[in-house]
């Protein structure tokens, strides 16, 4: 079976908004998964590297600059071979950038890797909720990074009263049409927000995925309890009949802005395209990867759905009315026709 390509994040946000506090929340939290981080500090010290050495599977440390102002990709090229050659088991890799570097410029540098196990895997911009304003008046393209983002974190928002991270969170919704706003303290998001997170191997009891209950046992030891994620909510479906590509892409073109991740898998059974297409959705971004299923596995379509305020039953009817057995009869359509499969295709990597 092919292997999975490592998805690569990018974790940007200007300098001090709280990137490697979120990227050490990351490596605490997330289980058994096996985190790789590219740390880009700017200036000769490598304090973002010291900050989260000793809790890291695999550090590489750009060092001594901006990553956007490398002259070639050949250096990050480098980096990510490192991590992502098969020996390292690597599930994740998140490259933190430095807070003054063009996120868009790194993203470009992943895109042209020719490394065949990774795929680019979304970009979240941290904002400082209590600098906000300060911060863009003085590097106004704050907007465009922000607008560019999958997922925004607005972060340090025990620094600010309610009405005024409220405030924050419609002034970036502007910025960011339909992409996710999650407020966080001390950069606790769930991490499964970013990636699919591993049970813990050594913890005989942890044979299941961290749950939002188990993170906030988890924060309320510390002091920096953020207890917004007890409104977070996830909906599951099953269905093993197969699902009408164009519908399931308008179900998805239209989702909800609180629906902030999907994962899973789906069964098309359409004539040309009968492998299992996993479905990673971060925010605004959207990818599905194509594998051929295992020869003991059910074909059939599994998302787990995660999000903020979110209407669990319109979401359940709308995936329902995606199923093949669902339809109204229409003329023309049916498993054979592979032309229902451009908008899938479109987003689709193998
Ligand atoms: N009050 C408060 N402080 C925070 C929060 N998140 C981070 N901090 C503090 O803010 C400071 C900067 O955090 P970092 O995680 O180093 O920020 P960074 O974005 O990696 O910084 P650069 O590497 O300079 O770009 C540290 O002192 C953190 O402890 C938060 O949510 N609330």
């Amino acid at each position: 079976m092919a292997r999975r390509q490592i998805p690569v994040i990018v974790l940007a946000g200007f300098l001090g908004s709280g990137k490697t506090t979120l990227l050490n929340h990351l490596l605490s939290t997330s289980g058994g998964t096996r985190i790789g981080a590219v740390v880009n500090d700017f200036g000769s010290i490598e304090i973002d590297a010291m900050s989260v050495a000793g809790q890291v599977d695999s550090m590489v440390s750009l060092g001594n600059g901006c990553l956007c102002c490398a002259v070639d990709s050949s250096e990050l090229d480098g980096f990510l071979d490192r991590l992502a050659r098969p020996a390292a088991r690597i599930d994740v890799i998140v490259v933190e950038a430095s807070g003054l570097a063009e996120p868009q410029e790194i993203i470009r540098m992943i895109l042209a890797s020719e490394n065949k196990n990774i795929v680019y895997g979304g970009l979240v911009e941290v904002v400082d909720a209590a600098e906000f304003d300060r911060t863009r008046a003085r590097h106004p393209e704050l907007d465009r990074h922000i607008g560019i983002a999958d997922l925004v974190v607005l972060n340090k928002a025990d620094r600010v009263q309610d009405a005024a991270r409220a405030s924050l969170e419609d002034r970036l919704t502007e910025l960011a049409p339909g992409t996710p706003v999650v407020p966080a303290s001390y950069g606790r998001v769930d991490p499964e927000l970013l990636f699919d997170c591993k049970p813990r191997e050594d913890h005989v009891e942890a044979i299941r995925q961290l749950s939002f209950e188990d993170l906030c046992h988890e924060e309320d030891g510390d002091g920096h309890a953020d207890h917004l994620h007890a409104a977070y909510q996830s909906v599951e479906f099953v269905s093993d009949e197969p699902m009408h590509p164009r519908r399931l892409m308008d179900f998805l073109d239209a989702r909800p802005a609180g629906l902030y991740r999907i994962k899973g898998f789906v069964h098309f059974g359409v004539g040309g395209h009968r492998d299992k297409f996993s479905l990673h959705a971060v925010g605004d971004f959207l990818r599905f990867y194509r594998s051929p299923w295992a020869r003991s596995e059910p074909r059939a379509t599994q998302l787990v759905m995660i999000g903020n305020g979110i209407d669990a039953q319109a979401l359940s009817e709308g995936l329902d009315a995606c199923r093949w057995g669902h339809l109204p009869a229409e003329a023309g359509e049916g498993p054979q026709d592979a032309d229902s499969m451009w908008g899938v295709l479109r987003y689709a990597q193998s």
